[in-house]
C-alpha cells in the first residue's frame, strides 16, 4: 500500500502562462527515498507542496496520502517569541525528553531555552529538522532544509535521519541543488524539467 500516489496530476496557478508541473504520476512506499530535482522554477518545491497536502492539484488525482508528515524547509519557520524547546512542545508535547535528546544529537541542546527568533539559520534549520522528527512521520519532506548546515552539522543532521528513516521505515522526499549533500543517498530520482 502507497504512503503517498498520484495519477497524471498537473498544477496550473492562476494567471500563470504554462502549469508549475504536469502529467506527474508517482508512488511513495514505506521506507523510499525520492529526490526530486529540477531547475529552479521546474515546480519542485510546489509538488512537495501537493504531497504535503498543503496544495491541491488542478489536474489529475490523488490516490493515496499518508498520515502523518514531518516538513522542514530551507526557511526553518519557527515561533520566534517561542524558546526552542516550546517550539518543539508545540507539536509533540509529550515527548520533552526525546526533544532534548534530538537537540543534543545535533549539537543545539544548549539552545534549548533560546528564544527561536536569536538563533542562526544553520541552528534554526537544525531545530526545524528536529521538529519534523518529533512527529515520527509516515514521510520526511526536506525542501533544502539542510542548506544552512556546515559539513559536520550535516553529517549530524544525516545521520539522525537515516537513523529513523531505518528504524522506523520512515520514507524520505527531498529537494536538494547540491547532489553531493542528499541524505536519500541511492533512492529514486524524479527529474522535473
Ligand atoms: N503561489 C504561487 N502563485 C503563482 N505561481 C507560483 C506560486 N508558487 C510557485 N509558482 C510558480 O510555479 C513555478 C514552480 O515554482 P516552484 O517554487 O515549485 O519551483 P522550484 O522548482 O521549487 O524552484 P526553485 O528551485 O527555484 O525553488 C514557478 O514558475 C513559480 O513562479
Amino acid at each position: 500500500m502507497s504512503l503517498f500516489a498520484c495519477d497524471k496530476i498537473g498544477l496550473q496557478f492562476p494567471g500563470r502562462p504554462a502549469p508549475a508541473f504536469s502529467c506527474i504520476s508517482l508512488a511513495i512506499e514505506t521506507g523510499d527515498c525520492l529526490h526530486i530535482t529540477g531547475p529552479s522554477g521546474a515546480g519542485k518545491t510546489s509538488l512537495m507542496r501537493v504531497i504535503a497536502g498543503l496544495t491541491k492539484p488542478t489536474s489529475g488525482r490523488i490516490i493515496a496520502r499518508p498520515k502523518r508528515i514531518g516538513m522542514a524547509f530551507a526557511e526553518p519557520r519557527l515561533i520566534g517569541g517561542l524558546s526552542v524547546l516550546d517550539n518543539l512542545r508545540f507539536v509533540a508535547p509529550r515527548s520533552t525528553s526525546e526533544a532534548e535528546a534530538l537537540l543534543a544529537a545535533l549539537d543545539i541542546a544548549a539552545f534549548a531555552k533560546t528564544p527561536a527568533s536569536s538563533l542562526s539559520k544553520g541552528q534554526a534549520q537544525r531545530a526545524a529538522l528536529v521538529r519534523a522528527l518529533l512527529v515520527h512521520p509516515e514521510v520526511l519532506l526536506l525542501d533544502e532544509a539542510l542548506s544552512g548546515l556546515d559539513q559536520s552539522a550535516w553529517a549530524l543532521a544525516r545521520s539522525l535521519i537515516e537513523e529513523q528513516h531505518l528504524r522506523e521505515n520512515m520514507a524520505i522526499v527531498e529537494i536538494t541543488h547540491d547532489v553531493s549533500r542528499t541524505v536519500s543517498r541511492g533512492g529514486k530520482t524524479l527529474q522535473l524539467t
